[in-house]
């Protein structure tokens, strides 16, 4: 049944026996193979992973407009899909992959967590810790080219443990690398099972070498968070201070209100850890990659810094000066137009969905290729070009054409977070260096994992400013 309401979208030839495996399975090869899919057959066409007729799942792949408006705009589809599961031995039922009563319970909670005033209380902690990036950067002052991904990914990563569990990992100056490690591999394994038709399966899983990597790093990373929570709640004190990291306002919440019990909250932040580093990391490192092409653009930035603070290049910046930064803040919803962090969301239907004359039964899972949807034409005219400029008059008319952040009531709850400390990182290496593409110009070569990576690194040249 599932099969034949399917079969109302296009199906892009596939191997009889594997289906469309080999071009979803390698990271580096999905935007290409979709792209083509999508160019070729169809706004929405099905993939397949198995034997034409028996096939082991089939899925909607879509950069359909109108199915992105249905599905994020409406309260029909809000399930993850399926292969978000990989993720539930590290964030347990966190809000990222909970669902249901539970799900919205959880974000009218933590939705308090990003509020303004809290918010307010973080820019000292990434000004803070994008100043200890800007003391490693200056080592590569005038050397050809520095890949700016892996040394932006430990800021942000200090970044997001300060300001989520209120504790300091310093992991830019060479400490708890142990926890660094545990991080990248599970980000690893994570999207090597959702990619490996294999691993996919707790059975074979189980067997690999990988199951017991992932034993090894879960016990460094849920004893990281176990242990400051701990400390947190043996102090008892959970009055109202001034500068309170997204632990201590759940753990307020729990004291005051009982409304999250404590392995409720070490998900819940978890959760923050894995989804508040690895987005901001490839954010930053691929606007700093379109800068060093952009000399006039970067120009632009530099001059707005510059009518805000004069020629100091290490101000105490607020709130209101982030705020101000209008032109950085198109560059960087230009670049995450073209390279966006999460270039791909996955929903799951828990019911028969009726969608433009088509049954979508349930139990289907729906990619939305974020990636694609940014680039089509009608939406964006010159759409491989960048330009700033379109974000300062933008066409309302259709919302959910630009979703870099997702849209609808599972949007990403930490955007307004992750907008203030890219602008508070990106202003102050603009401030102090002169981004510049490396020669000969390094060329990315990108690859689909949770979020959007390149595998031969993202490499800039830097020459410090005087
Ligand atoms: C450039 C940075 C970021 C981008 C592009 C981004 C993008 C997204 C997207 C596309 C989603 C929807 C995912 C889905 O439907 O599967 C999402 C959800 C989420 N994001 Fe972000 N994110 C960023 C930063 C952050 C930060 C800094 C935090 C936390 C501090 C965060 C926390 C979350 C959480 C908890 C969810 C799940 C929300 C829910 O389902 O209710 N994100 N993000």
């Amino acid at each position: 049944q599932n099969q034949n309401a399917l079969s109302k979208f296009p199906e892009p030839p596939g191997n009889p026996l594997l289906g469309h495996v080999s071009a979803i399975t390698s990271t580096t090869r999905i935007i290409s193979n979709v792209s083509h899919y999508i160019e070729n057959y169809g706004k929405t066409v099905t993939i397949r992973i198995g034997p034409l007729f028996f096939p082991v799942l089939r899925a909607l792949v879509t950069t359909d407009y109108k199915f992105f408006e249905f599905a994020l705009g409406g309260s029909k589809i809000l399930t993850k899909s399926e292969n978000y599961q990989f993720l539930r031995d590290w964030l347990g039922n966190g809000l990222l992959i909970s669902d249901g009563d539970y799900w919205k319970r959880h974000r009218k909670i933590l939705t308090r967590a990003f509020h303004t005033e809290v918010l307010k209380e973080f820019i000292g902690v990434f000004e803070s810790v994008g100043d200890v990036l800007i003391k490693k950067l200056e080592k590569y002052d005038g050397k050809p080219s520095v890949d700016v991904h892996r040394l932006v990914t430990l800021c942000t990563l200090d970044i997001i443990c300060e300001t989520a569990m209120g504790t300091k990992l310093n992991v830019q100056s060479g400490e708890n690398s142990r926890y660094v490690e545990s991080v990248h591999q599970m980000c690893r394994i994570v999207i090597e099972r959702a990619l490996s038709f294999i691993r996919f399966f707790n059975c074979t899983f189980w067997l690999s070498k990988d199951y017991y990597i992932q034993k090894s790093a879960l016990k460094i990373l849920h004893g990281f968070t176990l242990s400051v929570i701990d400390s947190k709640r043996n102090k008892t004190v959970h009055k109202e201070t001034k500068k309170m990291a997204f632990l201590d306002l759940l753990l307020k919440v729990s004291h005051d209100e009982n409304l999250l019990k404590i392995d409720e909250i070490q998900e819940e932040v978890d959760t923050f850890m894995f989804e508040g580093h690895d987005t901001t990391a490839s954010g930053i490192s691929f606007i700093l990659y379109c800068l060093a092409d952009l000399p006039e653009e970067q120009e632009k930035v530099l001059q707005e810094q510059k009518e805000l603070f004069g020629d100091d290049k290490n101000p105490r910046v607020t709130y209101s000066d982030l705020q101000d930064m209008k032109y950085l803040e198109c560059v960087i919803k230009e670049t995450f137009r073209l390279y966006p962090p999460v270039p791909v969301i996955g929903r799951l239907t828990t019911e028969d969905v009726k969608f433009d004359d088509c049954l979508i039964p349930k139990n289907t899972n729906i990619v939305f290729f974020i990636y694609g949807l940014h680039r089509r034409e009608e939406f964006f005219p010159e759409p491989e070009k960048f330009k700033p400029e379109r974000f300062q008059n933008l066409d309302s008319a259709f919302p959910y054409a630009y979703v870099p952040f997702s849209a609808g009531s599972r949007n990403c709850i930490g955007q307004r977070f992750a907008m203030l400390e890219i602008k508070s990182v990106i202003s102050k290496i603009v401030r102090n260096f002169e981004i510049k593409a490396t020669f000969p110009r390094h060329e990315v070569q990108l690859s689909v994992e949770a979020v959007l990576k390149s595998v031969n690194g993202i490499k800039v040249e830097l020459k410090k400013r005087n």
